[in-house]
């Protein structure tokens, strides 16, 4: 009985999971300038956690350090337990778009095989079949099988666009980091993208942080939000970070939140700098 009690906290210890993220009194300061500190997060598998803030907060600098390109001024950082290294498997990352070169012949199928470097598919002709077969079905996924064997060069924004996020897929990532995944997609990929982003979080158990200028996109999809701003930061629900109050204090100024039909409206006088998009337009 003594021994069983003994040994019961270790089996307990051992049975709960690391969290997907984990950052602890982290800072990232260059030079004299803080972007931000004493930054405690935890992100659990399954969790779809939206970044959010002004240019030059901090966001991608975030997604640097969780990738291993970008180290702390201070604290720690974990993924799924390890800690974050430069190349890892357990990250899939969908970068902010940039053009790819018009010459470039590198096929759009290759692109997203090169997900799946780095993992043990081994070598022999079932796992080369078993290689095929899940990129053609993340090509499916993200509906880009009819173009993925053109010339990465002669696709346009949105369909390469459509091809990053299926590389970062394909691997079953336990992290998924998305910077503004969504710039150049038309409203309906828009959507197929998110929903299939969320779905990775769900079915796969992937944690997602997902960097965005507009929420109201994915605002179904979101748990929790990070709000970075000059160094200050909120964490919480969508209700707890998106409202008049907060905002008005992050920014230091007064802003106004509203609901109107499931969307989420941002006005006041730095309107601008928080999330125009956010607005409604008419
Ligand atoms: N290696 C670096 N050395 C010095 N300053 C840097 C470095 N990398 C980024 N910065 C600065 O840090 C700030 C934050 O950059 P970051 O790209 O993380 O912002 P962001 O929130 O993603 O912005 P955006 O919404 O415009 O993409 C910017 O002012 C940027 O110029």
């Amino acid at each position: 009985m003594t021994a069983k009690s003994e040994t019961e906290p270790e089996a307990a210890r051992v049975a709960v999971p690391a969290p997907a993220v984990r950052l602890r009194g982290a800072e990232l300061s260059y030079g004299p300038r803080v972007l931000w500190d004493g930054l405690d997060l935890d992100v659990e598998p399954g969790e779809f956690l939206a970044v959010l803030g002004p240019n030059g907060s901090g966001k991608t600098s975030l997604l640097r350090v969780l990738l291993g390109l970008q180290p702390l001024s201070a604290g720690t950082v974990r993924i799924a337990g390890a800690p974050a290294q430069r190349g890892s498997n357990k990250i899939g990352y969908v970068p902010q778009q940039r053009s790819v070169d018009a010459t470039l012949t590198l096929r759009g199928s290759d692109l997203v095989g090169l997900g799946l470097d780095g993992h043990h598919w081994g070598l022999g002709l079932r796992r080369r079949r078993e290689r095929r077969r899940r990129v053609d079905e993340v090509l499916r996924a993200v509906e880009a099988t009819a173009y993925a064997k053109r010339p990465l060069g002669l696709l346009s924004g949105g369909e390469q666009q459509r091809l990053r996020v299926a590389q970062a897929l394909v691997g079953n990532p336990a992290v998924l980091l998305c910077d503004e995944p969504l710039l150049s997609l038309d409203v309906a990929h828009q959507r197929r993208v998110s929903n299939l982003i969320a779905q990775q979080a769900r079915e796969s158990g992937a944690a997602v942080l997902f960097v965005t200028h507009e929420l109201n996109p994915v605002l179904p999809l979101v748990d929790r939000v990070l709000y970075l701003v000059d160094g200050r930061f909120r964490i919480g629900t969508p209700d707890e970070v998106m409202n008049s109050a907060t905002l008005s204090e992050l920014y230091g100024t007064d802003i106004e939140v509203a609901r109107v039909g499931g969307r989420l409206v941002v006005s006041g006088t730095d309107e601008e700098r928080c999330h125009v998009h956010e607005v409604e337009q008419a």
